[in-house]
Formats: C-alpha cells, structure tokens, sequence
C-alpha cells in the first residue's frame, strides 16, 4: 500500500466534486428558494448547480461511463443491467441541511464496479474537507483545499461507544442502540455522508440507518468507510450492494468502524432487523 495518494483519476474526481462545492456554495451564500420534488424531498439551485458541473465534468474524462444520478433522469433497469461501471451520483446529499444552513451536506461521487464501490469522493463544501478513497489504495482525507492528504483509519470500538445518527430523518432508534452498544453510548446527529465519514477518520463507531435511503446517499462514503477500515452492513451483517435490481432503495444499515466485532450477532441479539 502507497504511503501517499498517487491515482489521477481519483484526485481528478476530488477536483471535480470542488468545483461542484464552489457552485453550491455560490447559492449559499445568497437567498434562494426550495422547491419540493414529487417524492416530498426538497430541491434548490445548488442541487441542480452541483449536478450540472458533474454530469460535465464525467462526461470528459478519457473512459466515458453511465451516469446515475439523484438529479438525473434514470436509465431503466433493463439498460441498467447490463452495466459493470457506472458513476453514482448525489451532488448534494443533505438538501435539508443546506437550507438550514448547518454546512452538514456534501458533494459524493462514487464508481461502481459489479455492484460495489470501487471509489468514492465525498466533499463538505463548507468546510472544504475532501474525503477520497479508491479499492486497495486507502482513504484520505484533506481537511481544506490546498492542504495535505493525510491517511485515516477508524478505531476499535470506544468505551463509551459515539453512534452517529441522522439530524433530519427518522427517531434515532435509541432502545436498539443501548441493546447493540450498552447503556452509556453517546449519540451525535450529523445530516448527510458526513456520518460516515466521522467513522472513517475514527471520530465515531456507528451508524445505524432505520428507513430508506437511496443509493447515491450510501456509495461513495461506504468507499471512503471501507478503505478506511470499516463497514456498511445490512442488517443480516452483509455488505450494501449496487444496482441489484428496478429500485434504488437501500436496505436499512449499520455503518461500523471496527470490523473485528461479529456485528451480525449482535444485530441479531440486539432484535434486528
Ligand atoms: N423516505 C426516503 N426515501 C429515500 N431517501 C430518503 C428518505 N428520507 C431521507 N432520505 C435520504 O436521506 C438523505 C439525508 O440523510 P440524512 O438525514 O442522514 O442527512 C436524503 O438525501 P438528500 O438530501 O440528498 O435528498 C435522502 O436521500
Ligand atoms: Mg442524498
């Protein structure tokens, strides 16, 4: 494993996903307004911005790929079966956040590879941290433009155990929580990918996600979690997978740090699924 981060075609999607910040951040910075999309999620003009810079800026690298993306039209599944890599896209994960004005969104791109996430880019654009990770070459993170990677890893399991937990979605589970952590755990809500990626840099052991999620909300930070040492499992302990089928509706998922626990069992102990 490289002791620095030598891929250009990751540090090209990096790029990419901060000129995406640089658009959202524009919109932020001025009034805007929400509009609410049929499934009752909101939508502004930073949404759309990010998405008009990616779709762009993939559609110019030396491989083109299909494109699935939060804010796109999607191919169906017929056409998406056929598909072994494909760009997954959520330009602005934590539209809730970005309203409320909170800085807890983020820019993700991921690539898929039969079905698993083979890299993943994940921008915070106010701070300007960028988290990137590709299979085998590790997750790095740099904490604001222009710095220096720097190589993380999640922790073993901490005594008290930090659960991070959704700021907008869904009740944060709390009698399943103390049954798969104990009593004395500690609960940090977070909005967006961001979740994970506290996992990743060993800032938080778990993140367990009641109710639906989309597929471009989960990819590029389970790349960015799992090339820092952890997991995204579903709830029979079983690795998120992509493109399996007509929806692109994940299962519910426990996001963890330190894989060397049986989490499957305690899930199961715990009265999960
Ligand atoms: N009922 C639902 N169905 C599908 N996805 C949902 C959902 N409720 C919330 N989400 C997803 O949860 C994401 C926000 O996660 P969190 O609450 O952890 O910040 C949203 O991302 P967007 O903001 O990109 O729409 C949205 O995709
Ligand atoms: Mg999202």
């Amino acid at each position: 494993m490289s002791d620095s981060l030598d891929h250009p075609l990751l540090l090209q999607i990096g790029l990419l996903a901060r000129r995406a910040g640089e658009a959202i951040m524009t919109v932020y910075r001025e009034d805007f307004d929400v509009e609410v999309k049929e499934d009752h999620s909101p939508l502004t003009a930073a949404d759309l911005a990010a998405q008009k810079v990616i779709a762009a800026g993939l559609a110019q690298l030396d491989t083109v790929l299909p494109v699935v993306s939060e804010e796109a039209s999607h191919s169906p599944w017929e056409q998406r079966q056929t598909w072994t890599r494909y760009w997954l896209v959520d330009p602005l994960d934590g539209t809730r956040e970005f309203i409320k004005r909170n800085g807890e969104f983020t820019v993700n791109i991921a690539l898929i590879e039969q079905g698993e996430p083979v890299m993943g880019v994940v921008l915070a654009p106010v701070t300007g941290e960028l988290f990137v990770a590709a299979r085998g070459r590790g997750t790095w993170w740099q904490v604001q433009d222009g710095a220096e990677w720097e190589r993380i890893f999640t922790r073993e399991l901490a005594n008290p155990p930090v659960a991070a937990g959704s700021r907008s979605h869904g009740g944060m589970a709390e009698t399943t929580m103390r049954r798969l952590l104990g009593e004395d755990y500690h609960l940090q809500p977070l909005g967006s990918s961001l979740k994970f990626c506290l996992l990743a840099r060993g800032a938080a052991d778990v993140y367990l996600r009641r109710g639906p999620t989309s597929e471009w909300d989960t990819a590029a930070a389970q790349c960015v979690l799992e090339e820092a040492g952890g997991a995204v499992l579903d709830l029979t302990g079983q690795p998120l997978r992509y493109n399996r089928g007509e929806s692109l509706i994940n299962p519910e998922f426990l996001a963890v740090g330190d894989t060397g626990i049986d989490w499957a069992s305690r899930m199961r102990e715990a009265g999960l699924p």
